[in-house]
């Protein structure tokens, strides 16, 4: 490599350097693997949890990896996926040898994310759980002891070819323990992924393996925060997020969905996003008027780790293949729960009850309305007066604190429009002059408030007077009625 371009290469690195050294950034990493540097050369970020008494820390390498497709996705299918298994295979290599205990690949990691497109070819890509990308994983999971999280377009050719968004967990010794549905398909913008693959089947699954107790919540999953409660309540310690999203959509979500989820659960959350922007041979639209267009966007990357206590790594770069290596004490988790006690705190007793009544078709929501909302009448208020108060007297009146009166205090009450008393009023800047009567309980003198333009005023003789703004009359004349 000529000085120039590796000083131009420093110069990105450093401006997307992050200070705590996750192996950050395509070119870096490349570099990395094409020197043959010892990975361990770069630290990596660690969560630190405070020492116990009668447990040993549980610290767990955690690496994810985050790319870009390898071919344009006019070349030949078998292609595309060889060529993503290439540029993954010394990526993975590095992070095996790293020491890395759990790995995770973004969504859908071998092929283009082509649901955009909704053409059906792109099935192809589809294969069994036990088929070639798990086959390519399992070598590794093997070499390396190492758990990988490998999220596929799943084709189940025991139930009719049915197609599934899942995630494939193999266990260090290079088996398969099981494997996760996505529960959720987006139906937003351009991910219309519903022509693809159904809704998940598998519950919410935590898978108990050597490095800990880990589940997947897979892309838009992450808006639905029951389903980050779920793997939560089912003893989950990492929750892994492979994702395929772009910047327009989601980014202003991005860092802080998968935080909070880390803390609510009393988790790590692990979130990984693919990188660059795929373009399609055929124009697709996205129902929304605008001009049918080739590609998704630009997948941002930003893969990063959110734990329990609320810190979070830096993300990998938004434009680059990354890796990031992540130490965690898994000791946190439960550390925080002690703390914060958020699972003694719930009250899901109460959310099961309004859950179970929710999803009843009679549902209604608990609502209390105020009663005069929907009333064909006068939003009122009412404030005391000094005694010598009488209508004649007030000209302005600035009411600072309206104080609500139960509505029972009036039985009925008739407004109704009248010109005798014109005369007296006329001094006021008021356009209308209304006659009041009403008969119940409000015998005290004092000023009924409208609202805050308008009032009228009660004396002890049970006649009152409206006095109102045209713009309030003129407002509130169809609704002029009968309290009752
Ligand atoms: N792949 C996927 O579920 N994308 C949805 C977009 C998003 O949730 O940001």
């Amino acid at each position: 490599m000529d000085d120039t371009k590796r000083k131009e290469e420093e110069q990105v690195m450093s401006n997307e350097d992050d200070s705590k050294g996750s192996i950050c950034g395509y070119d870096s990493l490349h570099r990395l693997l094409k020197d043959n540097l010892k990975p361990h050369l770069f630290h990596a970020f660690c969560f630190q949890a405070d020492k116990e008494l009668l447990r040993e820390p549980r610290v767990v390498r955690v690496g994810l990896i985050q790319n870009s497709i390898a071919l344009p996705t006019t070349a030949h299918f078998a292609d595309q996926k060889k060529a993503i298994f290439d540029k993954l295979r010394p990526i993975i290599e590095a992070a095996g040898s790293s020491g890395v205990n759990i790995l995770c690949l973004q969504e859908a990691w071998m092929m283009p994310f082509a649901f955009c497109t909704r053409e059906k070819r792109w099935c192809e890509f589809a294969e069994p759980v036990d088929g070639e990308s798990t086959e390519f994983l399992q070598c590794f999971a093997l070499k390396y002891n190492m758990v990988i999280i490998s999220p596929i377009l799943e084709r189940d050719i025991n139930h009719g070819e049915v197609i599934w968004n899942t995630a494939v967990v193999i266990g260090n010794h290079g088996n398969v323990i099981g494997k996760h549905r996505k529960n959720h398909i987006p139906r937003v913008g351009d991910f219309n992924e519903s022509t693809y693959y159904m809704e998940g089947n598998t519950g919410h699954p935590v898978f108990e393996t050597a490095f800990g107790k880990i589940a997947i919540n897979i892309c838009y999953g992450r808006h639905h925060p029951l389903n980050w409660l779920a793997f939560g309540l089912n003893g989950a310690e990492i929750v892994f997020n492979p994702s395929a999203t772009v910047g327009e959509l989601s980014e202003p979500m991005w860092p802080i969905e998968a935080r909070n989820a880390a803390i609510a659960n009393s988790y790590f959350v692990a979130s990984i996003n693919r990188v660059g922007t795929e373009t399609f041979p055929n124009a697709f639209t996205s129902g929304d008027g605008k001009p049918a267009h080739a590609d998704f966007g630009h997948f941002y990357g930003s893969s990063h780790v959110s734990a329990p206590d609320s810190s979070c790594t830096p993300s990998l770069s938004r434009n680059r293949d990354g890796l990031l290596i992540t130490d965690m004490d898994l000791n946190l988790c439960r550390q925080v729960k002690d703390r914060w006690g958020f699972r003694m705190t719930a009250r899901y007793d109460m959310y099961a009850d309004t859950l179970a009544h929710y999803v009843k078709p009679d549902f209604e929501p608990q609502i209390i309305s105020d009663p005069l909302l929907h009333k064909k009448s006068l939003l009122w208020s009412v404030v005391r007066l000094p005694s010598a108060a009488t209508p004649n007297k007030i000209s302005m009146l600035h009411i600072g604190i309206i104080k609500p009166v139960p509505r029972k205090n009036f039985k009925s009450m008739k407004l109704e429009t009248g010109k005798d008393r014109e005369k007296e009023t006329k001094e006021f800047p008021l356009l209308a002059t209304y006659k009041v009567c009403y008969t119940g309980g409000f015998v005290d003198l004092g000023v009924i408030v409208v609202d805050l333009w308008s009032l009228f005023c009660v004396n002890s003789s049970h006649t009152a007077q409206i006095l109102m703004s045209t713009r309030l009359a003129k407002l509130l004349e169809p609704r002029i009625g009968s309290f009752s």
